[in-house]
């Protein structure tokens, strides 16, 4: 059971079900995949889902059928500590109109429709007029609403001098600079402003990327896109970490998204982190990581562990059992050499373990790359934080420098974004910025 995938209804957010206090060991039983199903049968979770805001213990992953929903409105957006859907379009928007007034009436239109697009309805209302192009594209039409979420974010030149926004940059949403190693292609970089569409069927959040590019038209265009996806609920009921195109579990180190005080502290920005309009948002780091998969595959496994410091089987650890053992970067074997590699992934990534970030990666397939005929596939990685320059920036930098996974992958896109606080019910996406 993977920590993101877990379920986390409130009657087990607080560690406590039914008045007995739960550990941990407790709470990865009962989330398998038939135990708070069992406990409180399939309708009462799905109307727990379909009430509640969007807080993590609202996006509960226990439904196969895609019947549920998760709500929209919230103190925070949802798609953030949401238990990862199976597929993700992700789509970066260029604006096109430089009047404030059209962002914010953009923003507005994107609320409304995000509305509808989260609960598997049809957005507009000109959908049975004869006369009239249909309001909404139709593809999605008798689907179920498959825990579509929709995550709104401002890119760094939303702020530049076309708006008259630039005071309200926050210091957090700091440019990336360059990292050794990085091969960005700028179809692949930056953005105005950025939508994550995540649903477990690939239709409804293609249709809500294609409707809301639609109802941007003379205001935005889209700049660039990824796909992404997972292995399906289906193919994994119970819930496992998922395998990134390494064959490795990714995500196992992630922090609690069921911990609040965590969140707030990795993820979550306060009101006196950086500007006020920022309150109860989060910054979000993408980068498109090619792999060199021909040249992974041929490497033994005992390299590939290496290379991530952790067993390729369980996802443990070196030298571990558990997958959520303690990455304790002091132990020795015999010799006294370490059993984690200081240079593995893992070892750099956890440094010493004070600075956090949440992962929500997806891996993707785009075809061959026509000149080496080799796979163009790999990683969209997207981590949130309270702090890019803190979080990603520091990670990455000494990832950069020393990783042994950087002979099997290159960074070729690369963009940053300041994600909204949740939007409240009759409010509108980025309302504190614009409003
Ligand atoms: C700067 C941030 C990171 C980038 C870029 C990144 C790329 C990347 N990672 C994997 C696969 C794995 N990453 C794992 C752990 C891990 N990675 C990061 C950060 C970045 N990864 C962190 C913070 C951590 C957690 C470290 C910890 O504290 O334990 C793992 C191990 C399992 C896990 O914890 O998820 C894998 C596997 C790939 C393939 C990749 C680029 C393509
Ligand atoms: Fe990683």
């Amino acid at each position: 059971m993977s920590k993101q995938n877990k379920p986390m209804d409130e009657h087990i957010q607080n560690g406590s079900l039914l008045g007995k206090k739960l550990n941990r060991r407790d709470m990865l039983r009962l989330t398998g995949a038939s135990g708070l199903g069992l406990l409180l049968g399939g309708s009462a979770i799905g109307g727990i889902m379909g009430t509640r805001e969007n807080t993590p213990s609202s996006a509960v992953a226990l439904d196969n059928t895609g019947g549920d929903i998760i709500p929209f409105h919230g103190s925070h957006q949802a798609g953030i500590l949401t238990p990862a859907q199976n597929f993700l379009v992700f789509a970066a928007f260029d604006l096109t109109t430089v009047k404030l007034p059209e962002v914010r009436k953009l923003l507005e239109s994107w609320t409304t429709a995000a509305a509808s697009l989260t609960s598997g309805k049809l957005i507009g209302d000109a959908n049975d007029n004869l006369n009239l192009p249909p309001s909404d594209t139709g593809e999605a039409d008798g689907l179920q609403p498959s825990r579509c979420t929709l995550t709104f974010g401002a890119g760094p030149s939303l702020f530049d001098a076309r708006y008259g926004l630039a005071a309200l940059r926050p210091a957090q949403l700091a440019d990336l600079p360059p990292f050794a190693g990085d091969s960005l292609d700028p179809k692949w970089c930056r953005g105005d402003l950025c939508v994550q569409a995540c649903a477990d069927d690939l239709q409804v959040a293609f249709h809500a990327i294609r409707n809301l590019a639609r109802i941007a038209r003379g205001i935005a265009v889209l700049r660039w896109t990824q796909e992404g996806f997972q292995r399906t609920g289906a193919a994994d009921p119970k819930g496992s970490t998922p395998r990134n195109l390494l064959g490795f579990k990714d995500g196992t180190g992630n922090p609690e998204v069921s911990d609040n005080a965590e969140m707030d502290r990795v993820v979550w920005n306060s009101s006196s982190d950086g500007p006020a309009w920022m309150a109860g948002g989060t910054y979000m780091a993408v980068r498109r990581v090619r792999l060199r998969i021909e040249v992974w595959d041929r490497s033994s496994l005992s390299d590939q562990e290496a290379t991530f410091g952790r067993h390729r089987k369980t996802g443990a650890p070196i030298g571990a059992t558990d997958e959520f053992a303690e990455l304790d970067l002091k132990v020795q074997d015999k010799s006294g050499k370490p059993l984690v590699p200081p240079d593995s992934h893992s070892a750099l990534a956890h440094g010493d373990g004070t600075v956090k970030m949440l992962r929500r990666s997806y891996s993707y397939s785009s075809g061959l790359d026509p000149v080496t005929g080799q796979l163009d596939a790999g990683l969209l990685f997207i981590s949130f934080q309270r702090d890019l320059l803190k979080q990603f920036i520091a990670t990455q930098q000494r990832l950069a420098a020393s990783d042994r996974l950087n002979e099997y992958m290159v960074h070729t896109g690369s963009a940053v974004f300041a994600c909204f606080p949740g939007i409240r019910e009759g409010g509108y996406i980025g309302q504190s910025l614009l409003g």
